[in-house]
């Protein structure tokens, strides 16, 4: 049993959030460390009939929330964030016991997720509406926005708290009720997030989190009526299935799905500042984010100088347990994701490729953090999401080459480029066909940017002004018979 010398522990939760209530179920879900295997806890295993008390208590309790004044709802949710930062550390060290990340990564997640919290707590005041010039001389016409009602939420492992307040805050700021399923392999922390809703003063049935079967909590979220909106960030297999499944009930849909990041150097580059920049965007949370530079091209002329240099980057970052001094690489989610990692890697190898650093599992779930050179679009790295410390390094030569190659995959979430040419960065940045571009630099989230991608890569906008939108209804409001008698 791995301990956590938590400073609050009761933030460890072994029971899930529904309907206000904590409730427990007959059979339980082990959740263990990613570094070593050690179980830190038990969740419920729960199935239909409990979401279905969650929507069903959501449904009543979304009624008055939505009629609370947004100053109202606001102030709950500041508290919320003040009480995520003021349980920072214990936050983080649930997180790196369940999902591995380094110590420092997820006290920067929790900081980050809280941070859409409060960014939403003050969104809430400015959900206004509109008025529009009416054809009709004795008629007005206006357009309120209004709450779409009880949200489902299914979210994934490699951001455990982030991913469930990008959603939740705008959610509960529109004044939604929301539902949330975490991924099974990182319960503990939304369960710590639900302990301080409770203490921040959510009204029961306003936020439930719910653990278990994902299919069987899945198929109820998508099946019941009353849910009328359905987010979703994970694989873009899984959010194919959810939407499907959510068709007969025509749900509103967000989507946050699988993505295939190219990154771009360009000859013209300041090489440092692209080290730098694919240090942080492939090797953060040993590269299993959706944003993740997935394939870098590289110019030729700075092909072999950008290789040796981000070589001799990678070679500092220390692999090890999340807790440890100096660790920059924890381990991957599980025995799945190393496999995965092992195949891209000996399929680049098998076809032409070969290692500049790295290349080899180290045991258990850890993975070297590794550079390939020689990648050629048809090997699996080119059009797969590896989710794992592997940086594939293919040449270009021209400009249009390297939109056409960049562009070349169903995905279009995140995409990078280096380049210092004002003509050039406005070419590229223009033609890649993406939902987000970081333009020098490698790290693009926050909490004030609009989050979404194109194509294959999803749904819908989190984050920003545009992210409350998703939750929001519009109301046309045609007010006539105004002519004087
Ligand atoms: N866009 C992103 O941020 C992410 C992308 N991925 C990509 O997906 C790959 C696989 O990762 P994986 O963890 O399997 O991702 P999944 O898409 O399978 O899991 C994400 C969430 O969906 C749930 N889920 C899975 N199947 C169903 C279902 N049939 N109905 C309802 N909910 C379901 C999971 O629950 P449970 O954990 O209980 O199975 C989890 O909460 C990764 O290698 C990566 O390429 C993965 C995670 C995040
Ligand atoms: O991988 C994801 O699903 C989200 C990426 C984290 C972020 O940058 O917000």
């Amino acid at each position: 049993m791995t301990t956590l010398a938590l400073t609050d522990p009761t933030l460890l939760k072994d029971t899930c959030y529904v309907a206000g209530e904590w409730i427990g179920g007959a059979a339980t879900l082990a959740v263990t460390n990613p570094s070593d295997g050690g179980v830190i806890g038990r969740v419920p295993k729960l199935g239909a009939a409990e979401t279905r008390r969650a929507i069903e208590a959501a449904e009543t309790a979304q009624k008055l929330w939505a009629k609370r004044t947004a100053k109202e709802r606001a102030t709950i949710l500041r508290k919320w964030f003040a009480l995520m930062m003021d349980n920072q550390e214990d936050l983080a060290r649930i997180m790196t016991a369940e999902q591995g990340k380094p110590l420092a990564e997820s006290r920067g997640e929790i900081a980050y997720g809280a941070s859409f919290i409060e960014f939403f707590a003050e969104e809430a005041k400015r959900i206004y509406g509109e008025t529009i010039p009416s054809p009709w001389p004795n008629a007005r016409m206006i357009v309120i926005r209004q709450p779409l009602g009880v949200v489902a939420a299914i979210t994934p492992w490699n951001f455990p708290n982030a991913m469930i307040t990008r959603k939740a805050g705008p959610a509960l700021a529109a004044g939604c009720a929301f539902v949330c399923k975490p991924a099974s392999e990182t319960p503990l922390s939304a369960l710590a997030i639900a302990e301080l809703g409770e203490r921040a003063g959510l009204p029961p049935g306003v936020f439930s989190v719910i653990t278990g079967s994902s299919r069987e909590i899945g198929a109820e979220m998508t099946a019941n009526p009353i849910v009328r909106g359905l987010t979703f960030t994970g694989s873009t297999e899984v959010g194919r299935t959810l939407m499907a499944q959510c068709a007969p009930t025509i749900k509103k849909l967000g989507l946050e799905l699988g993505g295939n990041a190219p990154f771009i150097v360009f000859d013209d580059a300041d090489l440092d500042a692209a080290v730098q920049g694919a240090m942080a965007s492939k090797y953060r949370n040993a590269g299993q984010t959706c944003v993740c530079a997935n394939r870098l091209l590289v110019q030729d002329g700075v092909y072999e100088a950008f290789a040796d240099k981000l070589a001799a980057a990678v070679r500092t970052l220390k692999v090890g347990d999340g807790f440890g001094d100096g660790v920059t690489t924890g381990p991957l989610i599980n025995e799945a994701a190393v496999a995965k990692v092992e195949e891209h890697v000996a399929d680049a190898l098998a076809k032409g490729a070969r290692i500049v650093v790295g290349g080899k599992a180290l045991g258990g779930n850890f993975y070297q953090p590794t550079v390939l050179a020689g990648v050629t679009p048809d090997m699996a790295v080119a059009r797969e999401e590896t989710f794992g410390p592997v940086a594939p390094l293919f040449r270009f030569k021209t400009e249009d080459e390297a939109i056409a190659m960049a562009n070349a995959t169903e995905f279009g979430l995140a995409c990078y480029f280096y380049a210092r040419d004002i003509g050039r960065v406005w070419r590229v940045a223009e033609g890649l066909e993406y939902g987000m571009v970081g333009i020098n630099e490698g790290i693009i989230s926050t909490a004030e940017a609009p989050f979404g991608g194109v194509k294959e890569s999803g749904i819908g906008r989190e984050g920003s002004r545009h992210g409350v939108e998703e939750y929001l209804e519009m109301k046309y409001m045609l007010m006539g018979g105004l002519a004087a008698p």
